[in-house]
C-alpha cells in the first residue's frame, strides 16, 4: 500500500470538496470524525457478523449489479475503503501522517493471536480508540512523555491504534490484502472526483 501516494491523493481530493463548496478556513475535522464513524458502521452492516438475530450472517462481498448476475459489486470493500477516505483524511487535517504507518507485523500478530473478543469486540475497540482521539485533551506535558515512550503525542497514538485495528478488520477478518484495499481505495477515489464534478 502506498500510503505516501495516498495521503497526497487524499489531501487533493479534500481541498478541491473545500474549494468547490466554498468551505475554505472552516474547521472539518468534527464532521470527518462523524463521516469515519457513518462509514465504519456502513461497513459492518454489509460485514453483517453481528446480527445474531439474521439468518443470514455472511458478508455482502459479492453482489450482482445487474438482473442477470455479471458484473458484480463488492460492498463490504466499497464500504471498507469509504472509511479509507475518512481515516486518510483525519491524518492530513490533524497532521497525523506518522501515525498509519505500520510495520506489517502489527498486522500479523492478530493474526496469530486471534481476535479477543471476536470482530465485534476489535470493532467497538476501535471505535472507543478513535473516539479517545478525538476527546482527549492531554497537556503538553504528557504529550512530551507519550512522545518519548510511544513515539506519538496521545491523540495520535490512540488514532494510530484504531488504524492498526481498523486493518486487522479488514485483512485478518475478511481477507482484504494490501493491494486489494489501495485498488479498491483508487477506483473510488475517482468516483469521488466525478461526484463533485456532476455536482454532488
Ligand atoms: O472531504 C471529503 C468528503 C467526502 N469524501 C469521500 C469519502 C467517501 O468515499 C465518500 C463518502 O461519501 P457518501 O457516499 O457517504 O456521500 O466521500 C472525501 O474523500 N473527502
Amino acid at each position: 500500500m502506498n500510503l505516501e501516494k495516498m495521503l497526497a491523493a487524499q489531501a487533493e481530493l479534500d481541498k478541491y470538496i473545500v474549494e468547490k463548496k466554498g468551505l475554505q478556513g472552516v474547521d472539518l475535522v468534527p464532521n470527518t470524525f462523524l463521516a469515519l464513524q457513518v462509514e465504519l458502521a456502513e461497513f459492518a452492516n454489509e460485514g453483517r457478523w453481528f446480527k445474531h438475530w439474521s439468518d443470514d450472517q455472511e458478508p455482502r462481498t459479492k453482489v450482482p449489479v445487474t438482473a442477470w448476475g455479471e458484473p458484480y459489486k463488492n460492498p463490504l470493500l466499497e464500504e471498507y475503503v469509504d472509511c479509507v477516505h475518512f481515516f486518510l483524511s483525519i491524518a492530513n487535517q490533524k497532521g497525523w501522517q506518522d501515525a498509519l504507518y505500520i510495520y506489517e507485523e502489527a498486522v500479523e500478530d492478530v493474526r496469530e493471536s486471534g481476535f479477543d473478543g471476536g470482530l465485534t469486540g476489535i470493532f467497538l475497540e476501535m471505535t472507543y480508540f478513535i473516539n479517545k482521539s478525538y476527546f482527549e485533551n492531554p497537556s503538553e506535558e504528557k504529550n512530551e512523555k507519550w512522545k518519548e515512550k510511544f513515539g506519538f503525542p496521545q491523540n495520535q497514538y490512540w488514532f494510530r491504534i484504531a488504524w492498526i485495528l481498523f486493518l486487522n478488520i479488514g485483512i485478518n477478518g475478511f481477507g482484504f490484502s494490501l493491494d486489494r484495499i489501495e485498488e479498491a481505495y483508487w477506483a473510488k477515489h475517482k468516483v469521488n472526483y466525478q461526484r463533485q464534478e456532476s455536482g454532488y
